[in-house]
C-alpha cells in the first residue's frame, strides 16, 4: 500500500523495467513515481564513458525511456556535473520524500551512492538500493574467517554452494504506471550532449549497423545463444570471430534484460565453441550485460531452466552449461573483488607486482593500439576492437598479454585503452581482464609466464579465418604462414601481395627478444615479492588488502624499484638499456623510432604496390563504410578517407581515429586513439580535457610533428617534372630537407608520397586535393597518402601514367571525367572515383576523397554533376604553383602552432 506522495526511481546501469527492485519497491511505496536518469559523466574522473559507451548510453536511455512511455509514465532526463547535486535539486522541485536506485560497485559509484545516501538522509530523506546486478551482494560470499576470498575459484564454489539461491528476477510491472506530471521538465534524449563533439558523435553512427542497444535485442540474442551457442560452448568458446558468445554485458550492465530471455541462445555448444575465434562461440552479450538492459539473474535462471529440459531429454549439457555460468561468475567476481579492494583499477592487488619495470613507450603503445605489431592475431583483435568495440575475450587475452609481456607497456594504459574503446567497457570487468593477464592477483599465471602465441593461433584461428577478416592484407597468405608472414619466403609474400614493412609490419618484436625482456622484468619482481607469511600480505598470499582506494601511484613502484636496483647495484639507465629492441611503425607507415638502427630490418618497399582498391589500403587497413555529409549528398568513404575526413577537420580533437573507427572494416589508422595515450593518470586528467590537448592528432602524428619541428623541417616547391619519382609523370615536387613528409603537412597526407621517395614528396592534384590545399585541408590526408599518389596517378594519367599538373591547370574539366575511368599504369588497373577530384572541393572531406579515390566501391553516390560543381568550387579557391606554395607555407604555420600547442606540458 503505498503510503507516500512522490518517490524517485534513479536509473543507471540498470536500464530495464522487468528484474529492477528499485523500480518495483518505489511503485509499492509512493502514488507517484517518478523515473529519474541524470547524466552526469565529469564525476566519473578519468574514466568517464568513452566514445563507443556513449553511444550506448544514448540508445539504452532512448529504448527505456520508450518503455516507460509505453507503460503511461515518463523517463525525467537531467544533465548535471554532479548526480548528487542533479538529484537534489530534482527532489527540492518535486517534494519528493522517497529516492530508491539499484546498487552499483565501481568505486566512484560507492563513494558517490554513500554520499547521496548522507545527503539525503539528514534531509530526512528516505532513500532505498537494491542488488539488480548480481547473483549475491560482495558481503555475502565470504570464508570462514568473514573475509573476502582471493581466488576466483574459492569464490565461485562458494557462491554454487550458497544456501540460499540468487534472488528470482522479477516480473516487469503490469498495467499502467504512475503518470509523471507535465510540469516537471525534462530533456529530450536528443539534446543531451551524449558526445564530446558532434563530428564524434558523427563518428559513431556506423555503429547503429551492428549494435541494437534494445533489451528486446539483447533477450533475442540470449535465446539464440542458448539455442545453438550453448550445447557446445564447452568446446566451442574459444573461437574468436565473434558470436559465440552473448554480447549481452552492456544490457545486463545497464539492466535492460533479464534472465528468462536469455537462456536459448548458444547455450548447449557452449563448453565447446567459446574459445573459438573465426565464429560465433559466445553469446556478445556484453555490452548489453554492462548496461544492464539484461539482468544477469534473468540469464542465471534461463541457463538452469535450461539445463533442466536437456536433462529431462536426457541430454547431458551440464558441462557446457556450468562452463557459461563461471563466464558469468567472472563478472560477479570482478564487482566483488571491486567492493572489497576498490583500488584494482589503478594498482596491482598483488603489492610486488607493483615493481614492473615497465617500458613506458608510448610509440609501443600507439603500434599496439593500431593493430601495428606484426603479429596478426594480435593485430587483427585490435582492429576488430576499433572496427565494432568488441573482440572475443580470448583475442582480449592475447592482445592485452601481449601487450603487458612482449612490450613491457603498463596494464593500467591498456586498461584505460580499452575502456575508450570497448563497447562492452565496463570498469571491474576491464581491471579484472588486466589483473589476470599481468599476473597480478593469487590464482593468476606469474609474471614470468608468456603464453605461447603459436599455441593460441593454432588453438583459435587455425585456418587464419578470423586473421583473413580482420587484416585483409594478408588474406592471400597460405595458411601456413597467415600467423606469421614473416616466416614465409620471399616468393610467397609476392604472390600474396605481402610486402614486409610496407603493407604489413614486421614483427614489432622478435618472441625470443620478448622471452628475455619479461625475463629481465621477472628478476625484479621476483626479488621484490614478500617471502611468504611476510607482513603486508594476507595468508601468505602477497596480496596487499588495503581496504580503501589508494591514491594513484606510478605504474612501477619507485620505492620498490629503486630497492630493486640498489641491490642489483644497477642504474635505472643501464636497467633499460638490457630490454630488447622495438621495431615500430606509425599509422602511416612512417618509422616513428628506429632504434637500434644496425638491427634495421628494410622497413619500406616499392611504392607501386598497391593493388586496384578492392577493399584494403597500403597498410593493410581495409576499407568499410563512412558515412558522411556533404551538402545533400550523402557519401560513403572507405576508412582512409574517414580518417582524412575527420583530420580535415581542424579542431576536431579526436581527428581521424574517431571516424576511423567506424568506419566498417577496421580502424583508420588516425590518431583518435592517442585520446587515452595522452592521458597522464597522475593528474588525474580526464578524456575529454585531454582530447582539447591532443590537438596535433588530427590525421597525423604528435610525435612527427614534434621531432619534425625538431629538425627545422622545410619545405620547398619545385617545379618540372618528376619523372625520377614517377615516369612520365609531371607532377610537382615538394623537397623536404628531412625525411618527415608527414610532418610537413601536418597529416598522414602527404607522409606517403614523402617517405615513399625518402626526402622528395610528389604533389599530384589528388595529393594537393588529398593532402590539402586550404587550411583545414592541411590535416587532411590521413595515412593514404602514398594511396592518393597512386592513384592520381591512375586516375590523370594515360597509359604510361602521363599526368597530371599541367592537365590539371589546363583542364580540369577533363581531369573530373577522367577520375570516373579506370586506368592502366605500369601494369596494373586502378579504378579511380571521382572522389580525388570531389576531395579537392570539399573543405571536409578532401583528404580522404583523394584516398577515396583509389578504393573501388568506396565511394557511392556521387554524380559527375556534383564532381564538376566541385571542381568549379576547387577552379575559385586553388590555382596552380601559387596555390602550392601557399599551402606548404600554410602547413609550415599550422605544424608550428601545433606543435605549440602539443609540447608536452611542463
Ligand atoms: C584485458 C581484458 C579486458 C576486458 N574488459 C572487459 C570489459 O570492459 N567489459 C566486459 O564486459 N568484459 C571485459 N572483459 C571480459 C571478456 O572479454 C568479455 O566479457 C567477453 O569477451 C564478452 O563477450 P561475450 O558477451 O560474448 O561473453 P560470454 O562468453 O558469452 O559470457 C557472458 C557474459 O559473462 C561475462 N564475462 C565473460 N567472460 C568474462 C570475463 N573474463 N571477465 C568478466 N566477465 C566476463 C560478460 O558479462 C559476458 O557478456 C575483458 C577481458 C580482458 C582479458
Amino acid at each position: 500500500m503505498a503510503q507516500l506522495n512522490v518517490a524517485i526511481v534513479w536509473f543507471r546501469r540498470d536500464l530495464r523495467l522487468y528484474d529492477n527492485p528499485a523500480l518495483v519497491a518505489a511503485l509499492n511505496s509512493a502514488r507517484t513515481v517518478i523515473p529519474l536518469y541524470i547524466w552526469a559523466p565529469e564525476e566519473e574522473g578519468q574514466f568517464q564513458p568513452g566514445r563507443q559507451t556513449r553511444w550506448w548510453s544514448k540508445h539504452s536511455v532512448m529504448c527505456i525511456a520508450q518503455s516507460l512511455e509505453q507503460l503511461g509514465s515518463r523517463l525525467v532526463i537531467r544533465r548535471a556535473r554532479e548526480s548528487v547535486e542533479g538529484l537534489k535539486a530534482f527532489i527540492t522541485e518535486t517534494g519528493a520524500e522517497a529516492v530508491f536506485f539499484n546498487h552499483l560497485y565501481d568505486s566512484i559509484s560507492m563513494v558517490r551512492d554513500q554520499q547521496v545516501k548522507d545527503d539525503l538522509r539528514s534531509n530526512r530523506i528516505l532513500v532505498s538500493s537494491f542488488n539488480a546486478d548480481l547473483l549475491y551482494e560482495p558481503w555475502e560470499v565470504l570464508d570462514e574467517q568473514q573475509q573476502p576470498y582471493t581466488t576466483f575459484k574459492s569464490y565461485w564454489d562458494r557462491c554454487l554452494a550458497m544456501p540460499y539461491a540468487p534472488p528470482l528476477p522479477l516480473p516487469e510491472p503490469t498495467g499502467p504506471l504512475p503518470a509523471v506530471p507535465e510540469h516537471y521538465s525534462s530533456m529530450s534524449v536528443h539534446e543531451v550532449d551524449w558526445f564530446f563533439t558532434r563530428e564524434q558523435e558523427a563518428s559513431t553512427e556506423a555503429l547503429t549497423h551492428r549494435w541494437d542497444p534494445a533489451g528486446s535485442a539483447a533477450v533475442a540474442r540470449l535465446e539464440a545463444f542458448l539455442e545453438q551457442g550453448l550445447p557446445s560452448f564447452e568446446h566451442d568458446r574459444a573461437k574468436t570471430n565473434c558470436e559465440s558468445t552473448t554480447m549481452l554485458s552492456p544490457w545486463i550492465h545497464f539492466g535492460s534484460i533479464s534472465t528468462q530471455t536469455c537462456l536459448t541462445c548458444g547455450l548447449p555448444s557452449f563448453e565447446h565453441d567459446r574459445a573459438k575465434t573465426d565464429r560465433e562461440s559466445t553469446t556478445m552479450l556484453s555490452p548489453w550485460i554492462h548496461f544492464g538492459s539484461i539482468s544477469v539473474r534473468h540469464i542465471y535462471y534461463r541457463v538452469a531452466q535450461k539445463h533442466a529440459e536437456w536433462q529431462a531429454a536426457g541430454r547431458d549439457k551440464g558441462r557446457s552449461c556450468l562452463d557459461f555460468l563461471q563466464q558469468m561468475g567472472y563478472r560477479e567476481y570482478s564487482r566483488y573483488l571491486a567492493f572489497h579492494f576498490p583500488f584494482i583499477t589503478e594498482r596491482s592487488m598483488l603489492a610486488h607486482l607493483r615493481a614492473v619495470p615497465w617500458r613506458l613507450d608510448q610509440d609501443a603503445f600507439k603500434a599496439w593500439r593500431q593493430g601495428l605489431t606484426g603479429y596478426p592475431l594480435v593485430d587483427a583483435g585490435m582492429r576488430q576492437l576499433w572496427s565494432m568495440g568488441w573482440c572475443h575475450n580470448r583475442v582480449r587475452v592475447v592482445a592485452s598479454h601481449f601487450m603487458v609481456k612482449h612490450l613491457l607497456l603498463p596494464w593500467q594504459w591498456g586498461l584505460k585503452h580499452l575502456w575508450d574503446c570497448q563497447i562492452d567497457a565496463d570498469l571491474e570487468c576491464d581491471a579484472l581482464g588486466w589483473q589476470y593477464v599481468s599476473g597480478c592477483l593469487s590464482d593468476a599465471h606469474p609474471f614470468s609466464y608468456m603464453i605461447d602465441m603459436e599455441q593460441e593461433w593454432r588453438r583459435f584461428d587455425p585456418d587464419g579465418h578470423y586473421v583473413r577478416r580482420w587484416l585483409p592484407v594478408l588474406s592471400q597468405l597460405p595458411n601456413e604462414f597467415i600467423h606469421q608472414p614473416w616466416a614465409a619466403p620471399p616468393e610467397v609474400l609476392e604472390d600474396a601481395g605481402v610486402e614486409l614493412g610496407f603493407n604489413y609490419p614486421w614483427p614489432i618484436i622478435a618472441p625470443d627478444a620478448a622471452k628475455e625482456g619479461v625475463a629481465l622484468a621477472s628478476a625484479v619482481v621476483e626479488r621484490c615479492a614478500p617471502s611468504s607469511g611476510s607482513s603486508g600480505s594476507s595468508s601468505g598470499t602477497g596480496y596487499s588488502l588495503t581496504p580503501h582506494k589508494e591514491p594513484y601511484r606510478p605504474p612501477t613502484d619507485p620505492s620498490l624499484m629503486s630497492s630493486f636496483l640498489a641491490a642489483s647495484q644497477l642504474e635505472p639507465s643501464s636497467w633499460r638499456d638490457k630490454l630488447p629492441p622495438l621495431y615500430i611503425h606509425s599509422a602511416t607507415g612512417h618509422p616513428l623510432s628506429l632504434r637500434h638502427s644496425a638491427q634495421q630490418r628494410p622497413m619500406w618497399g616499392p611504392s607501386m604496390q598497391q593493388q586496384d582498391g578492392t577493399g584494403f589500403d597500403h597498410m593493410g587497413r581495409f576499407y568499410g563504410l563512412y558515412r558522411g555529409r556533404m551538402g545533400q549528398q550523402q557519401l560513403l568513404l572507405g576508412p582512409a578517407a574517414a580518417a582524412a575526413a575527420a583530420g580535415a577537420k581542424r579542431g576536431l580533437r579526436q581527428g581521424s581515429g574517431g571516424s576511423g573507427e567506424l568506419s566498417g572494416g577496421t580502424f583508420a589508422g588516425g590518431d583518435g586513439e592517442l585520446s587515452y595515450s595522452q592521458i597522464d593518470s597522475e593528474s588525474g586528467d580526464n578524456g575529454a580535457a585531454l582530447m582539447e590537448d591532443v590537438s596535433s592528432s588530427a590525421a597525423g602524428s604528435q610525435e612527427l610533428r614534434w621531432q619534425q619541428q625538431q629538425q627545422q623541417c622545410e619545405v620547398e616547391v619545385e617545379d618540372g617534372d618528376s619523372s625520377e619519382l614517377l615516369p612520365g609523370s609531371g607532377g610537382k615536387r615538394f623537397k623536404l630537407q628531412q625525411q618527415l613528409g608527414a610532418g610537413a603537412f601536418g597529416g598522414g597526407g602527404s607522409s606517403g608520397g614523402g617517405r615513399a621517395e625518402s626526402s622528395e614528396l610528389l604533389v599530384v592534384p589528388s595529393v594537393s586535393a588529398g593532402g590539402g590545399v586550404g587550411a583545414d585541408g592541411l590535416l587532411a590526408g590521413g595515412f593514404g597518402g602514398r594511396m592518393r599518389f597512386d592513384a592520381a596517378a591512375a586516375a590523370g594519367g594515360d597509359e604510361d601514367a602521363d599526368m597530371m599538373d599541367d592537365d590539371y591547370e589546363e583542364d580540369e574539366e577533363h581531369q573530373a571525367r577522367r577520375y570516373y575511368a579506370g586506368r592502366q599504369m605500369h601494369g596494373r588497373r586502378f579504378v579511380a572515383r571521382p572522389a580525388a577530384s570531389l576531395s579537392t572541393a570539399c573543405s571536409h572531406f578532401k583528404g580522404g576523397a583523394g584516398a577515396g579515390a583509389l578504393d573501388d566501391g568506396a565511394v557511392e553516390s556521387i554524380g559527375e554533376d556534383d564532381v564538376m560543381q566541385q571542381v568549379e568550387q576547387q577552379q575559385q579557391q586553388q590555382r596552380g604553383d601559387e596555390k602550392l606554395l601557399l599551402v606548404a607555407e600554410a602547413a609550415r604555420l599550422q605544424d608550428l602552432q601545433l606543435e605549440a600547442s602539443s609540447r608536452p606540458r611542463q
